[in-house]
Formats: C-alpha cells, sequence, structure tokens
C-alpha cells in the first residue's frame, strides 16, 4: 500500500533551504545509514516511488530551481516612464570628472507596485536522473507543470534486476516544485521595505543638510540602490542599501539635455578638437537607451557643424556576428576588416566595416534626416519590456572632413580629423525577459547577449589596468569594432548606463551598475549597509483539533448568524476541538436534527479546518 505524503508546512521548506546550502545534516552524507538508524533520509530520498502514489504533490526545493528561479513577466510598467541614467567616463587622464558629494536614492517607493502583477513560471525540467526520464515525456512540451520526475525506477537502484514495469509506473509521477521568488516576496512584504527606505532616505538628508556640494548645481555622483531581499528563512527581511559613485547620476526627473551637458558635450568638444571619441549606451532592455542616444544625436547634429568642418557619417547596425549598412535602404551586409599592422596607429587590433557607405552632410537638418531615416531601418521588434526593442546595436561614427573652411580660413587644422562615435547597444535580458519569446527571437536574445558579454570582458581587462588581448576582442563584431575605442589611449569613451525603475528588475540594475563602475577613471566605489529588518512572522490561525470546549462553543454560536446556537446545549460541557473535528456528516445530522443543518454544519467544519492549513503553509 502506498503512503500518501503530505504537503509540508513552510517549516519544513526552510529546513530544505538548509540541506541544500549545506547545512550540517549528517544524514545526507549516508542516506542508507539515516535510513537505518531510523532518522528521516535526506528531504529529497524522502519522496522515493516506494513512497508516492501517482498525483501526489510533493514540494521540492533544488538549487537549480532557487538559482534559475521562476519566470515572470514583467508588468509594462516602465514603458514609456523615464528611467535613471548614470555616466561613467573613461578615457585620458584629462577627462573631466565632477566630485560632487550628493547622494540620491533610487526612485523606490514605487517600486513594489511593479512587481504587483506577476504570471506563474512556465514548465520547467529538472533532471535528477537522466535515465529516469523517458523520451515521450520530455517531448510532450504541453506539460504545464513546474517539474516532471519519474519515481525512482527499480533498475536504477540495482542494474541487475530485470525491469519489471508495474501498472503505476506508466504514469509518470508529477512533483509540484514550490519555487520562492525574491519579487513575489518583496511585492508581498512592500511596508516594511518601503518604510526602512524612507528611513534611510531621511538620514542621507540629514546627514547632508548643512554640507555644501563641491561642485553647486552640477548632477549628483552617487546612488543607492536598495536591494530588498529575504534571509534564507524567508520571513527575515533584509535591505541591503548599495552606494555607488559615479561621475554623474540623472534621476528620472532630468531633462535629455542635462544628460548630454554633463556626459556628451565634453566629448563633441574634444571632436572638434580633433580627437576621436566614442558615446557608448549600456543597460537593461527597455531602460531608455535608444531613447537618450536620440536626444544626443540631436543635440550633437547642432553642436558638431558649428566646427565649420565637413561631416561625414557611416551608420551599420550588428546582428549577431553580421554587420548591415543602414546607410542604405536595402540594407547590404559589410564585411568587418582587420586595419593591417601599418595603418593603424595602436598595437592591438582594429576593425573597420569594410565597404560601408559613407555619406557627406551638409547640414545639421540633413545629418538628423539622416539618423531618423536610419533608425526606422533599424531591426527591432515589440517585446515584453518595450514595444519597440532595438534588437541590434547601432554604431555610427561622424567624422570631421580635413579640409575645412575654419582650417583655410584660420591657417589651423583645427578640430578637422576629429571623430565621433555613438554606439547604441541592444538591450542585455535576462531569462525573465525572454521566457515567453519565440525560438527566433531567443536564438537572437542570447548573440546579443554574448556580444555584450564580450564586452564586459574587455571592460573587465580595462578595469584592471591590462591591455585587452586581441582574442578579447576577436570574441564578437561589437568588440571588434569597438577595439580602437576601447584599447587607444587616445580615444575618450563615456559610458551612460541606463537602468529601470522597478524592485523586479533589481538583480539586473545591480549588474549594470557594476558594469558601468568598472569604467570610471576614479578608482571604482561601491559600499553595502545591510539593515536587517523585524521578523514577519504569519498570524496563524489555531486549527479546529486546537479549540478549547470555550473555542468550540463561541464557534458554534456565531455560525451563520446563530444558526446553530441551540447545538451548544446538547454537547457535553468538555467537549473539544479534538472531537469535533471527528464529528461525521451523520453525526452532525444527528446532533442538528436536521438533514440540511447537519450537512451544512459539517461543510462549515471542514472549511474552516482548510482554512486554518492554508494560514500555516
Ligand atoms: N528618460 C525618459 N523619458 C521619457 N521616456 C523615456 C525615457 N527613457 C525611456 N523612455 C521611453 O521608454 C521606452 C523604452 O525606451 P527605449 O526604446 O529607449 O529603451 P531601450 O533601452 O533602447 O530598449 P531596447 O534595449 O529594448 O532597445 C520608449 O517608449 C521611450 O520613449
Amino acid at each position: 500500500m502506498q503512503k500518501a505524503v503530505e504537503e509540508p508546512p513552510l517549516e519544513r521548506l526552510t529546513d530544505v533551504v538548509d540541506d541544500h546550502r549545506g547545512a550540517h545534516r549528517p544524514e545526507e552524507k549516508d542516506p542508507s545509514a539515516a535510513r537505518t538508524s531510523g532518522a528521516p533520509p535526506p528531504y529529497d530520498k524522502r519522496f522515493g516511488a516506494e513512497q508516492l502514489s501517482p498525483g501526489d504533490s510533493v514540494v521540492t526545493l533544488g538549487s537549480k530551481a532557487r538559482a534559475g528561479g521562476p519566470h515572470f513577466t514583467r508588468p509594462p510598467l516602465y514603458k514609456q516612464t523615464p528611467s535613471v541614467r548614470v555616466t561613467s567616463d573613461h578615457g585620458p587622464t584629462d577627462a573631466k570628472t565632477s566630485s560632487g558629494q550628493g547622494a540620491i536614492s533610487n526612485p523606490w517607493t514605487e517600486c513594489p507596485q511593479a512587481v504587483s502583477a506577476v504570471q506563474p513560471c512556465s514548465a520547467q525540467l529538472e533532471q535528477e536522473s537522466p535515465e529516469a526520464l523517458r523520451a515521450e515525456d520530455l517531448s510532450d512540451s504541453s506539460l504545464d507543470f513546474d517539474v516532471t520526475l519519474l519515481p525512482e525506477l527499480p533498475e536504477l537502484q540495482n542494474p541487475e534486476v530485470p525491469r519489471v514495469l508495474h501498472q503505476d509506473e506508466t504514469t509518470p509521477l508529477l512533483m509540484k516544485r514550490q519555487m520562492f521568488s525574491k519579487n513575489e516576496l518583496r511585492a508581498a512584504n512592500r511596508a516594511p521595505f518601503l518604510n526602512a527606505i524612507e528611513k534611510y532616505q531621511a538620514k542621507i538628508v540629514e546627514a547632508l543638510a548643512g554640507i555644501p556640494t563641491a561642485s553647486p548645481g552640477s548632477p549628483p555622483t552617487q546612488m543607492v540602490l536598495h536591494n530588498c531581499l529575504f534571509q534564507a528563512d524567508l520571513r527575515t527581511p533584509v535591505v541591503h542599501h548599495v552606494r555607488f559613485a559615479f561621475d554623474h547620476v540623472f534621476g528620472d526627473e532630468v531633462s535629455d539635455e542635462e544628460v548630454y551637458r554633463a556626459s556628451a558635450s565634453n566629448l563633441v568638444e574634444s571632436t572638434k578638437e580633433g580627437r576621436a571619441n566614442t558615446i557608448l549606451m549600456f543597460g537593461q532592455t527597455g531602460s531608455g537607451k535608444t531613447h537618450t542616444m536620440k536626444a544626443i544625436e540631436h543635440l550633437c547634429a547642432k553642436d558638431l557643424f558649428q566646427s565649420g568642418c565637413q561631416m561625414s557619417l557611416t551608420f551599420v547596425e550588428l546582428r549577431g556576428s553580421r554587420c548591415f549598412d543602414l546607410l542604405l535602404p536595402h540594407l547590404p551586409e559589410v564585411r568587418l576588416r582587420e586595419q593591417k599592422k601599418g595603418d593603424r596607429k595602436e598595437e592591438s587590433s582594429a576593425f573597420v566595416p569594410d565597404g560601408a557607405h559613407e555619406l557627406q552632410v551638409e547640414s545639421p537638418e540633413a545629418l538628423l534626416a539622416i539618423f531618423q531615416a536610419a533608425r526606422h531601418r533599424r531591426a527591432t521588434s515589440a517585446t515584453e519590456a518595450n514595444d519597440e526593442s532595438s534588437r541590434s546595436h547601432a554604431i555610427c561614427t561622424l567624422r570631421l572632413g580635413r579640409s575645412c573652411s575654419q582650417s583655410f580660413a584660420t591657417g589651423r587644422s583645427g578640430g578637422c580629423g576629429g571623430s565621433l562615435t555613438l554606439v547604441d547597444c541592444a538591450g542585455t535580458e535576462r531569462r525573465k525577459d525572454s521566457a515567453n519569446h519565440t525560438r527566433e527571437r531567443q536564438q537572437e536574445g542570447a548573440e546579443i547577449n554574448a556580444s555584450l558579454h564580450a564586452l564586459k570582458e574587455c571592460i573587465r581587462f580595462m578595469s584592471k589596468g591590462h591591455r585587452i588581448p586581441s582574442h578579447a576582442f576577436r570574441a564578437s563584431a561589437l568588440t571588434k569594432l569597438l577595439a580602437t575605442s576601447l584599447s587607444s589611449a587616445d580615444t575618450r569613451l563615456s559610458v551612460i548606463c541606463t537602468v529601470a525603475p522597478a524592485a523586479s528588475d533589481t538583480e539586473h540594475t545591480l549588474s549594470t551598475l557594476r558594469t558601468g563602475m568598472t569604467l570610471r577613471v576614479k578608482a571604482p566605489e561601491q559600499d553595502v549597509e545591510k539593515e536587517v529588518l523585524p521578523n514577519i512572522t504569519k498570524q496563524r490561525d489555531p486549527h479546529p483539533r486546537q479549540w478549547s470546549p470555550q473555542q468550540v462553543q463561541a464557534w458554534l454560536r456565531q455560525l451563520e448568524d446563530g444558526l446553530f446556537a441551540d447545538v451548544c446545549s446538547t454537547l457535553p460541557a468538555e467537549f473539544t476541538g479534538q472531537m469535533l473535528v471527528r464529528l461525521s456528516e451523520g453525526h452532525c445530522v444527528q446532533l442538528c436534527g436536521s438533514e440540511s443543518r447537519g450537512r451544512l454544519l459539517f461543510d462549515l467544519l471542514h472549511q474552516a479546518m482548510r482554512g486554518s492549513d492554508s494560514t500555516r503553509r
């Protein structure tokens, strides 16, 4: 006879977390010893085939499940909402950086609302023992259970024993795996988190009162990300206030002009002086890279023409390893060619889009029209995070011509020969961003992430002060084209990181900020203040079987506006909850004196029992 296994209450789930964290559990090391000594076997092993019936629901927590986590569809709250932008300058030591003391907090007060709409996770398969999984079950993609596992089959325990397929085993056992999501926990406990964030903000304001800022009027240079988490017991909230120092930090209320003035205008000036400069947009999908880049293009078009130089541009997009020319309507593919050593100033690799069309531009208006046409040609598609998500990296290089009216007039070479490269990266995506994408879109997302990973690798070398090896540049088309910008001592690079102001994006935001921070000319700064909040313990209703005789009487008297008050007098004075829960439907009918009332009492009693069970989970 197979034994049904109850879904374990929350207390047991916390044990499981400890199990997987490697807490000291001697029986785990030797399951058989645990069984012989009478101690319970390790959690996962407790539910062997011999203990389960098909359809039993078992809650397990595996390390993979926690690492991967459930997939959620992000509520499209920050579509059309402004984002937080930070900038890091990387370039020669004369790069202008401000050093104000202002600290701002992320606009997190609205965050927990942003995670209220969540969808259950899609099918996920954790393959504990590959032999135990049958091909036909795996191929059934219509399974919409969190995890599909088969019972431990006899031949796995002893390969010598010929396999006997019992009737029960033909049905795969479906085990329901309960997942814990950081976002769900954040959303469900927003009040203590908000309280802690508000207190932290008040503390900062108080601490800064009266301290003059180093450069009044300039944007703040620090931001604090409040990472709202739970400790392993899943009941103790903890907030990590992570402070980052950047060259500039812009809140959601800051205009594009201010962003341009602080993070791009000095590079435009440097271009006019004849140097090579790069502005790179980096960040999560839907966080405002293209929005900010459009504004920069608009404003730099006017500024660059003030130099009086002739201007030309190339504009290409990178889709995976392929490069397409955005200046021509039929988007011809171009090859990335490595420049010969003699043709380049630097030791390291340098690649150029071979045969990309170079257009001469006569006026700011013409340049803006070209930008617009090229942007229309760029590959975009609607995703959950963004209605018009860029599915490619766009790289526009503006060159100031060598012959210009100004240089003839003044006899100086002026700024001619300078270049400005504008790079609008495709957004970084996490699994939840692409969970509902088609196969092609997921493939596309994987290629985008791979190229951004290659970029991060190059940044890692830069942050350690090492020369970027050529294999790091060759890892993706994006890094090939950015090789000069990343490695040349003459090139100045300004990176603008955009982050989404939603609690559900905390992990993504952290990753973006850490990448951006490593590019700072000044030493990267980051510190974390951990604040443990009071434990959140659910108010549990006592189960009816724990009721005292007085509680039984009180419950009966208030039930259905006193419909069962008369039953109290028929019960013995010492009638406890333990006795109440054992009443059968027949007993209830007998007690109430009528079938309909008796049945109703029985139903209401069982409803109370179920209600209490649910508060215990
Ligand atoms: N600072 C802002 N102010 C107002 N609207 C903004 C701001 N930033 C972004 N948006 C809006 O948010 C939406 C998404 O922005 P955008 O397309 O620039 O994101 P993205 O980071 O380029 O995304 P992807 O990587 O998917 O291409 C757009 O509708 C944009 O207008």
